[in-house]
């Protein structure tokens, strides 16, 4: 086979880490492919920026055309970022029968279905395996490694940043902009981090996941997300003391044919699987009917690790050439999508209310959980400092999500709580 011509879109963190891998592994990559593999042309935005790894500057383009459109390009690796711009010269480069592949979740969890439609319309690969949590290959993991099963759920810390922040904040008590900072700088946070805090980042990766897990066409807007901006000192120091860690979870869950799909601050049980899960680390714990418990584990952010997982997809997709079979693996979704109503999700709820310090208050907020059946597995009452306030803390049994919310509404119509201080979603039995 003849020497296999890469372009590039984007050379920042990424990008400098697949340049290196494909430099540095050569050899393997020969073994594998039969064939040397090398990158022609490289897209950026400022030619004359300074770059984490030495490129001959001749092959740095800022015409787009000179990738999509170029005859002698066979691949097309997207590590630029950013949507619609990015949807428009995949699909010339689609249109152009290059073969793709890509890291962007942002594109792959709103285009991904027309994308992959339009590439095995043209027989091209379309592969986005670091997409999702870097270099875990998650993405092969369920459509080849539990190809045979049929998964029921899915939880995972997907993603890198906020795993650090919280971390680094419960172990060292470290401010959280200081340790956002720190994110940035080791090149985690996507370049406007507002997305990886309020849990964009992961709900993206959580529609990409469930799509293929549960084979069907989740969209973003099917996923409820909660980021981890409001998350206090207090709510972490209450959850180490009842035995639980925070972690920013996606959860998704199958019963029968219906699907729940969320991202959320969550309390972990500190002996659930995922709780020992630390700074820019991520795992996904899948549950499959057949096999039972899995966990895949590494890490979901950073120049290497995240380029480990594009360069295997580029291995794919040069063996599907060998082969000619390109543009055949994208299967279309086998059931219809159906979503879970309210009443159908169930979880444990951790409160932590501020109430007014009088007689009888404590009674009427009982009396609100069991005029809804929840009743409570934890409860603690603690004076506020200097005011005239108590703090309740609460950790209810399970609920349902629309029973849960009632409780609060009702909560915060009573004249004697002043404040619904944080409320976040329980997972596992704590041992304290
Ligand atoms: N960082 C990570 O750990 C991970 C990132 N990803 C995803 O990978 C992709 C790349 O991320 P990352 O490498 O961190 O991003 P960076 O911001 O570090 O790099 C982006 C690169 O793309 C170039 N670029 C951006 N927009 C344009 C444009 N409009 N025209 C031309 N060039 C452009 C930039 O050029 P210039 O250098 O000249 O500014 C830069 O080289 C994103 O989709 C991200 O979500 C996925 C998993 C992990
Ligand atoms: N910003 C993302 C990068 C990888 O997807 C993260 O922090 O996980
Ligand atoms: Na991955």
């Amino acid at each position: 086979m003849e020497a296999i011509s890469i372009g590039l879109l984007g050379l920042g963190t990424v990008g400098s880490g697949v340049v290196k891998i494909i430099e540095n592994h050569q050899d393997k990559l020969m073994h594998q492919v039969g064939c040397p593999v090398h990158v022609s042309k490289v897209l950026v935005k400022n030619i004359d920026k300074e770059r984490a790894v030495e490129v001959d500057s001749n092959i740095l383009t800022t015409n787009p055309d000179d990738i999509i459109k170029n005859p002698e390009i066979n691949i097309v690796i997207e590590v630029m970022g950013g949507l619609e711009e990015t949807r428009g010269y995949l699909q010339t480069a689609i249109e152009n029968h290059k073969h793709i592949v890509t890291a962007n979740k942002d594109l792959m969890a709103v285009y991904g279905p027309e994308l992959l439609l339009a590439a095995s319309a043209n027989g091209c690969d379309l592969f986005y395996e670091a997409s999702v949590a870097g270099g875990i290959p998650i993405l092969r993991g369920l459509v080849d490694g539990l190809a045979s099963d049929r998964i029921t759920k899915m939880m995972g810390i997907v993603n890198g940043t906020t795993n650090f922040i919280l971390s680094k904040m419960s172990k060292e008590g470290s401010a959280y902009e200081n340790v956002l900072k720190e994110a940035q700088e080791l090149g985690y946070a996507e370049s406007d981090p507002t997305a990886d805090v309020e849990g964009l980042d992961a709900a993206r990766k959580m529609a990409i996941l469930s799509t293929l897990g549960f084979s069907m066409n989740i969209d973003l807007d099917d996923v409820k997300v909660k980021g981890i901006t409001e998350i206090t000192e207090e709510d972490l120091q209450y959850a180490e003391q009842l035995g639980y860690t925070m972690k920013l979870i996606g959860i998704a869950h199958r019963d029968g044919e219906k699907v729940e799909v969320s991202v959320q601050p969550t309390l972990l049980a500190e002996a659930h699987p995922l709780a020992g899960v630390q700074d820019e680390y991520n795992a996904v714990y899948v549950y499959g009917e057949a096999v039972g418990e899995t966990m895949f584990y590494g890490p979901g952010a950073g120049s290497l690790p995240t380029a480990t997982a594009v360069v295997s997809d580029l291995v794919g997709v040069m063996k599907n050439m060998r082969l000619g079979v390109n543009g055949k693996s994208a299967a279309t979704p086998q059931y219809e999508k159906m979503l879970k109503d309210d009443n159908e999700i169930f979880s444990k709820y951790f409160l932590r209310l501020h109430v007014s310090d009088e007689v009888g208050v404590f009674s009427n907020i009982t009396n609100i959980f069991s005029d809804h059946h929840v009743s409570f597995e934890k409860i603690l009452q603690v004076p506020v400092k200097e005011r005239e306030l108590a703090e309740i803390v609460l950790v209810t049994h399970q609920a349902s999500l629309e029973d849960y919310e009632n409780i609060l509404i009702s909560l915060r119509d009573l004249q004697a709580v002043k404040d619904v201080k944080s409320s976040y979603r329980v997972e596992g039995g704590a041992k304290r």
